[in-house]
């Protein structure tokens, strides 16, 4: 173990050649630090020297690697005093400008009659050239004995150069203390690579198939990581389960609140609350994502849990991703819950000094049942006298940590997860591997489709305002979202501010229209959620704030504008808001994009207003690492894994995972294996 933690060694203290101490520093800001970060600070791509292009077929924008001769060079000074480097090049095939800005000591090095590479990217003035390549002498091809050279992300000042120097040196010095943390059993059977051998190839690989190899092994190791992690903390975390507790099991409240409720549950929420119960009253943590459609009814779920916790003498929290979603939750809440004697309280970054201390001294001392929050909720300040339930309302912007941090804050700390934006459920497994999954695989009765149609020009959207006019009439009401709060010359958009303008002065004149966003005051905005759930303004315009959570039944129309903005889950998100009652609704879609991918995102909306549908849709035309909801919990690091392509390395880490920790009963005996968790959970 000693040995291993030689990698874990500073890299001032590494004693690296070539590596000095502005480097260093450079490298710092990119967060490696140690020389194990340096190791797995892995090329983000290749330059392939047996591929080289040949100059009379180089087209413009291409990014390319050339090899010629230095025919001329000359430095020139611009009026403005700035200093070019400008170089001839030629092949067999023809000749290439290749210009430098502000380097002229480049006269020195790259001087006529020097075969070198340049690589870089193809650009056109009159001419076709090439500005600020890297560039290598042929001669140093030698050093590497590789035609095949790493390629790094760019750190300002490090050239790919230094980088490769740096981690060759790196990786002769460090690498017999590169020890193996796969299992071994897992090694022979998917033949992998080797730790030691799969880094110094990632660097400098020999041929394609090494780098294809490479990929896959640390694809397995990455995954295997993950899923340890996952598993060893819920096996951890199911002993202190042991832990029994006991409940009375009283559901006054509860009674109370759904003898006020004007409908029935429906199947799949009564499924999903007695599997609950059933867990609590067995001595169980619960941990449990809720899935479920927008509109579905998660919200009502959690809230009848948090009453039967208070109805138990403990406390609850529910805790939502923005301000504007919390305080939407509290006010939708508040007067239903005080009503039946629930005393709750809203506690988020914007209430300060007085007022928060004496919510804090509230809720240590037990005189909350229920507060609502953002994650000001999880600051070390916030003592609970008894918290029972954490409910996480969407739960993508939670990562696996900061859901750690709340359940410390409780002895029995309960959780459930709610999302809307549905994944499939193999994915979901895989991503929140460390919570049971229920799904509301069933909408409330009554719920009409929403008719989606996809505005494309000027005719259509005068049509379309009148049609909103004639439903304003009817009584019902309207959100408008717009991207972005104000206008920004580089993206050209229509910001919500000027759209609120000119509805508001112009053919809305005679309605009652208001604004909001996020960088209003937090009692601007409460005000006017206010106002609009008391249908005292008929249309909302608005940034994204109100994707998710928002709940006004009688606001029946959204009209989304610059939608190929947005992502399909994103777009399902915002629809949902309407279509939450009895009235018939409709989702406007206003882009005239011209781009193949949005075009058909926004007819995916039209088609369909399953979310599981969208979901798949949505990750079909997504690239890897873009997968909505996969921000904080872990698997945004996952830098070799395609979460929708690799499903079945997913499903093989996942089970060689579990398939060890059970026959070990829960421990890791592999020393490095068990180091790298620890220290990662
Ligand atoms: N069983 C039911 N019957 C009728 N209406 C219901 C039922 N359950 C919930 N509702 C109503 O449907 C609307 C949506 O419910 P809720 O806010 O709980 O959904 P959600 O799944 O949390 O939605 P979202 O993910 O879109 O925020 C609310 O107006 C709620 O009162």
């Amino acid at each position: 173990m000693e040995r291993y933690k030689k990698l874990y060694i500073k890299l001032e203290e590494a004693n690296i050649k070539g590596l000095g101490e502005k480097t260093i520093e450079k490298l710092n800001k990119i967060k490696v630090i140690t020389v194990k970060d340096l190791l797995y600070n892995f090329p983000r791509g290749y330059e392939d020297r047996r591929n080289i292009k040949k100059i009379s077929n180089v087209r413009v924008g291409e990014f390319v690697t050339l090899r010629g001769i230095i025919l001329t060079g000359e430095l020139i000074r611009t009026r403005n005093k700035k200093v070019i480097y400008k170089i001839k090049l030629r092949d067999e095939s023809g000749i290439i400008e290749v210009s430098w800005f502000q380097m002229p000591y480049l006269k020195n090095k790259l001087i006529p009659g020097k075969e070198i590479y340049v690589i870089g990217e193809i650009k056109r003035d009159y001419y076709l050239k090439m500005v600020n390549p890297e560039y290598e002498y042929v001669s140093e091809k030698v050093k590497y004995k590789a035609e095949i050279l790493p390629n790094y992300s760019l750190i300002s000042g490090l050239s790919q150069k230094i980088m490769r120097k740096i981690i060759k040196n790196c990786i002769e010095k460090y690498k017999e203390y590169i020890l193996e943390l796969i299992p071994d059993e897992i090694i022979n059977k998917y033949k992998l690579l080797n730790r030691d051998e799969a880094i110094a190839l990632i660097h400098f690989p020999k041929n394609n198939k090494d780098i294809e190899m490479c990929k896959h092994r640390f694809a397995v190791e990455e995954l295997l990581m993950l899923e340890f992690k996952i598993l060893y903390g819920r096996y951890k975390l199911e002993n202190e389960n042991n832990r029994k507790y006991y409940l009375l099991d009283k559901k006054d409240k509860v009674k109370d609140f759904l003898k006020e409720l004007n409908f029935d549950l429906t199947n799949a929420q009564k499924r999903v609350i007695t599997d609950i119960y059933k867990e609590i009253k067995n001595g169980k943590i619960v941990n449990r994502l809720i899935q479920g459609d927008v509109g579905s009814g998660k919200t009502i779920v959690a809230i009848i849990m948090l009453l039967y916790m208070a109805d138990n003498g403990y406390q609850g929290v529910f805790m939502a991703p923005t301000e504007i979603l919390a305080e939407q939750h509290y006010l939708g809440m508040v007067d239903r819950l005080n009503e039946i004697g629930i005393r709750m309280e809203i506690l988020t970054g914007s209430i300060k000094g007085k007022q928060k201390e004496e919510i804090l001294n509230k809720i240590k001392y037990g005189l909350v049942d229920i507060v609502v929050g953002t994650h000001a909720l999880i600051e070390d300040n916030v003592k609970f006298k008894k918290l029972g339930l954490i409910v996480i309302d969407e739960q993508h912007k939670f990562g696996v940590i900061q859901r750690k941090r709340l359940r410390e804050k409780g002895v029995l700390a309960n959780l459930i997860v709610m999302s809307a934006t549905p994944i499939p459920r193999s994915l979901a497994l895989s991503i929140y591997g460390d919570l049971d999954v229920s799904i509301i695989d069933e909408l409330p009765p009554g719920r009409q489709a929403i008719r989606t149609k996809w505005i494309k020009n000027g005719n259509e959207i005068e049509q379309m305002y009148k049609f909103i006019k004639s439903k304003l009439s009817e009584g019902r009401q309207c959100y408008i979202v717009a991207p972005l709060i104000e206008e920004s010359e580089k993206l050209n958009l229509q910001s919500a501010v000027e759209l609120y303008e000119k509805l508001k002065n112009g053919y809305f004149k005679k309605n009652s229209v208001k604004i909001l966003h996020g960088r209003m005051k937090r009692n601007e905005k409460e005000e006017i959620m206010r106002e609009f759930v008391k249908n005292r303004i008929q249309i909302l315009v608005s940034t994204t704030v109100i994707e998710v959570g928002v709940n006004v039944p009688n606001a029946s129309i959204m009209v989304i504008s610059n939608s190929e903005r947005f992502g399909l889950a994103q777009l399902h998100q915002l629809r949902g808001r309407v279509g939450r009652g009895e009235h018939k609704s409709y989702c406007f879609l206003l882009s005239d994009t011209k781009n193949e991918i949005s075009k058909t995102r926004l007819k995916i909306m039209e088609e369909s207003t399953d979310g599981f549908k969208i979901a798949e849709e949505d990750l079909k035309l997504r690239k890897s690492g873009e997968i909505f909801g996969t921000k904080q919990s872990g698997i945004s690091d996952l830098r070799f894994v395609d979460i929708v392509h690799d499903i079945k390395t997913i499903k093989l880490a996942r089970e060689e995972a579990k398939k060890y920790l059970s026959e070990s009963k829960g421990k890791i005996n592999n020393k490095i294996l068990k180091f790298e968790i620890e220290k990662n959970i």
